[in-house]
């Protein structure tokens, strides 16, 4: 596995009872950029987000994850919170779970409950005394106020999360998570639901976290966001890999039109053909 490999993810499988939802599907994500896992509904996205981050165990297939200090975790072999606190992967879901009743601020300090946790030694004296706690402590709330300001949401930090608008909501969940550290940073369909101002902001967001050399892996049904912003995109499509490049490739690949098109297989050379059409006359699909 070379440095520049954050996530190798080989022959992976998985069956539910009579069904294979993921099919010997390998793919790599590249470390400092953000890769894209795209796909008709019911391709398996989840299903192999879900096997990343721990949710299930794969039936088949090994995941390796690289730390930049070189350390490699098979995370089909850790518990599911190992993944984040030992892997340093952490994600988001399709659905809002946010602690709706806490502050903005709140919801962000919850999440390094465990570092200040460990800083007090996990006694009430800890808590109340000890100059390690009071160092996390304060560290926690810059660090919270630093994911706030980047998530532009630092105006909002004394009011109730379940107050924010749907967007606001889905960025304080992408803070949260930025709160826990992470290496790789995955995000299950972060731009549903978000009007286009919204997805402008949210693009902003997950380009600067980018920037900042956590690597993300996101799932995601909205094409002007993965073409806006994906460094590389991996295609599936009844559980299998059909296409793996830069998003110009993969929008360029018949094979990926045809599965969206919902076409069968003998039409992909008549798309081909119209798309080598295309190309001739200087235009692109
Ligand atoms: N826990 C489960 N038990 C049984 N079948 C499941 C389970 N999870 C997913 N599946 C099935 O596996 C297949 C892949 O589902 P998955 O949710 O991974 O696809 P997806 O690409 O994320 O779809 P969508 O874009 O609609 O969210 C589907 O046929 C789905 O019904």
């Amino acid at each position: 596995m070379t440095n520049d490999t954050i996530l190798k993810v080989e022959h992976l499988s998985m069956k539910f009872g009579g069904l294979m939802a993921i099919n010997d599907c390998s793919f790599e994500a590249k470390r400092g950029e953000i890769t894209a896992l795209i796909g008709p509904n019911g391709a398996g996205k989840t299903t192999v987000f879900n096997c990343i981050t721990g949710f299930y165990k794969p039936t088949m297939g090994m995941l390796t994850l690289k730390r930049s200090n070189g350390k490699e975790f098979l995370l089909e072999r850790l518990r599911d919170f190992e993944i984040n606190k030992v892997a340093g992967v952490s994600r988001t879901f399709q659905n809002i779970r946010l602690f709706s009743g806490l502050t903005v601020l709140e919801n962000l300090l919850v999440a390094q409950h465990n570092v200040l946790m460990k800083a007090s030694g996990f006694t009430v004296l800890g808590l109340l005394g000890l100059p390690a706690y009071k160092t996390a402590a304060r560290e926690a709330i810059e660090k919270a106020q630093y994911w706030l300001e980047k998530a532009d949401l630092i105006d909002r930090a004394d009011d109730p999360a379940g107050d924010l608008s749907y967007g606001a909501q889905r960025r304080l969940e992408i803070a949260r998570a930025m709160c826990t550290g992470p290496e790789l940073l995955c995000l299950d369909e972060p731009a549903a639901g978000l009007n286009p101002k919204e997805s402008l902001t949210l693009n902003t967001l997950l380009r600067g976290i980018r920037d900042e050399g956590t690597s993300l892996l996101l799932i995601e049904h909205d094409m002007s966001v993965v073409m806006e912003i994906s460094d590389h995109v991996v295609v599936l499509e009844y559980g299998q890999k059909i296409s793996d490049g830069t998003p110009d490739h993969v929008k360029n690949d018949p094979k990926v039109i045809a599965a969206y098109l919902g076409v069968e297989d003998e039409e992909v050379e008549e798309i081909e053909e119209q798309l080598d059409h295309a190309t001739v006359e200087g235009g692109t699909v």
